[in-house]
């Protein structure tokens, strides 16, 4: 396992996580995001946008930056809240990791309100985020948040993540099926997914509301799966910008809204309040499977179920 801290002269600053397959992530201490997930292969698994700014304040367009305290504009701060356009520090005496996590290669960040955030949200809190890459490649990303202030501290968090997919098209998603959700297209008025697997063929913003731990993202045509497996975060976003919108972002290529998905788990539709004290913990992890693995034969249901 390997963990090495790369200095840049331009502020951002890098993790990179090792594993002995080969597997590796990038986490910049910018916005506590990580930027890169690559299986032993070296394909990159997270998209990046062909135009991301890798420059303060803006957040980077790719990879999973983190929403909080703020999801998209639903409150009175900047969209998405201010942590993802932050700096956030590495934590040099992190707490101890389960016995679980032994073998991993880990990172621990940390985010504590400057004056300028304490203005606009007069709340004193720590957000910690370990980012852990196991033996094999599974990406775990858990956040701790902890009110150390002497009032209560409400907020939703999302791990905004930016999947990379070959053809949006060709892309399914399961284990959303029959659920609940807002939809942000029409001014987040509550609808009943039908039974059907999400498929794609225009613009989609969804934020599913207490969904099952696990969600399949199945890519046909790279015959590989995503199993995003969450805990403490009920909720999950789906979001494609499609042409026309893809062409309205200035940080993202034209095209690129056919290369990526963003499936995020997320606390959105009950925000969580925690008194003077105590502290709150939402999980998120990431495989990646070839279809291969299922003797050929792509089975969601084994996926979910298993
Ligand atoms: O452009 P950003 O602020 O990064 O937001 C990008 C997207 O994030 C989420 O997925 C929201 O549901 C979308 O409504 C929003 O457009």
């Amino acid at each position: 396992m390997m963990v090495d801290v790369v200095k840049s002269s331009d502020g951002m600053d890098k993790v990179i996580l090792k594993e002995p397959r080969g597997s590796t992530v990038q986490v910049h201490l910018f916005g506590g995001q990580v930027t890169s997930w690559k299986n032993e292969r070296a394909e990159e698994l997270l998209f990046m946008s062909s135009k991301a700014i890798f420059k303060p304040p803006k957040a980077i367009r790719g990879g999973i930056p983190v929403c909080f305290p703020q999801f998209s504009n639903i409150g009175t701060l900047e969209q998405h809240g201010f942590a993802r356009n932050r700096f956030w520090s590495i934590d040099p005496d992190p707490p101890p990791l389960p016995a679980s996590s032994i073998k991993k290669a880990v990172i621990d960040l940390l985010l504590k309100p400057n004056e300028d955030d304490l203005r606009i949200w007069p709340h004193i809190f720590e957000l910690r985020l370990r980012v852990a890459l196991a033996p094999g490649g599974d990406l775990t990303l858990t956040s701790r948040v902890r009110n150390t202030d002497s009032k209560p501290l409400t907020f939703a968090f999302a791990f905004h993540t930016y999947l990379s997919v070959s053809d949006i098209s060709e892309v399914r998603v399961e284990g959303l099926e029959t659920l609940d959700y807002l939809d942000n297209l029409s001014e987040r008025e509550r609808f009943t997914e039908q039974g059907d697997a999400l498929t794609f063929d225009s613009e989609v913003d969804r934020i599913y509301l207490s969904t099952p731990t696990k969600i399949a993202i199945i890519d046909h045509e790279k015959k590989r799966t995503f199993v995003l497996k969450k805990d403490g975060l009920p909720d999950a976003v789906v979001w494609n910008p499609w042409e026309k919108r893809a062409k309205a972002i200035t940080d993202l290529g034209d095209d690129d809204y056919k290369h990526m998905l963003c499936v995020e788990a997320a606390a959105i539709g009950k925000p969580i309040t925690l008194k003077p004290g105590e502290e709150w913990k939402g999980r998120q992890e990431l495989s990646a499977v070839p279809s291969s693995y299922f003797s050929g034969q792509l089975d969601p249901g084994r996926v979910l179920n298993g």
